[in-house]
């Protein structure tokens, strides 16, 4: 069997007192779709925080490609091809679509990106401009890249989102939440383009609280709760899983 991609063994984050990711093991392999799930508070937040850096583990590893990478920066991380979604936030609502794709070949994978790239700053340009080009086709953004993001829709955003983080050519992409609010034919877009671009080699990990979509459209979910990972398997065992069930719908009410 191919080496994982990801491998994430006993992760640990407490937040003061509190024990957020208790011991979290699980694997990612090469080109797959893999969904997070558990109830609110489970730890999926802080877990996507500790794999992308973004968050200082109390303990355990994060293996990238059979590395250890617990000790790199969130900046390394994406050098290496690991890349998560960033919200637009209020700075980037007042810059245009195409400036914001711009952006995301620049900022946290810029290295990687003007690595890539030969020639002179101006060729560089240019082949950003040429790639975000591309992809705005691919998202069906491109009427919209003289709109200011602030002008768009909740799920266009989301689109502008997933966007820009492609601008960082990633071997693997985290997504938080990409389908929290958007309309269900914007949902429908954005999984034909992660089934593509799965297809053309880029590993998921997906975070998201639409677990019938998630079932759907995984190679295989992890499960947590309490900081743990119940379970982890393919979507149609994980599903009748009796913990996960217990830890969404049981205990006390
Ligand atoms: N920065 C922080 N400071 C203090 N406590 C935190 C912090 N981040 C998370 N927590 C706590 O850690 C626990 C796990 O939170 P986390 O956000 O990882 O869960 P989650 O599964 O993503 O939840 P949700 O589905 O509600 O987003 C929660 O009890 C939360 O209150």
């Amino acid at each position: 069997m191919s080496e994982p991609v990801l491998r994430v063994e006993n992760l640990r984050k407490s937040f003061g007192g509190l024990v957020a990711v208790d011991g979290a093991s699980f694997e990612i392999e090469e080109g797959s779709i893999v969904g997070l799930i558990g109830p609110n508070g489970a730890g999926k937040s802080t877990t996507f925080n500790l794999i992308t850096g973004f968050y200082e583990a109390d303990g355990g590893t994060v293996e990238f490609r059979g590395e250890d990478i617990v000790d790199n920066s969130p900046e390394e991380r994406a050098q290496r091809g690991m890349v998560r979604t960033f919200q637009i936030t209020r700075e980037l609502t007042g810059m245009k679509v195409a400036q914001n794709m711009r952006l995301g070949g620049q900022d946290h994978d810029g290295e990687k990106v003007v690595h890539a790239l030969a020639g002179t700053a101006a060729d560089r340009e240019r082949e950003i401009g040429s790639k975000a080009k591309t992809v705005l086709k691919q998202l069906e953004l491109w009427e919209l890249r003289d709109e200011y993001a602030g002008n768009l829709s909740g799920g266009q955003r989301k689109l502008l989102e997933l966007g820009r983080a492609l601008m960082a050519n990633p071997d693997v992409l985290l997504l938080d939440e990409p389908m929290a609010g958007v309309n269900p034919s914007l949902t429908d877009e954005i999984i034909e383009m992660i089934d593509e671009l799965c297809e053309q080699g880029i590993t998921f990990l997906i975070v998201e609280h639409d677990v019938d979509m998630i079932m759907d459209i995984s190679d295989k979910v992890i499960g947590m709760h309490q900081g743990q990972v119940l379970v982890s398997g393919p979507p149609s065992w994980v599903q009748k899983d009796e913990d996960l069930l217990e830890a969404y719908f049981g205990g006390e009410v």
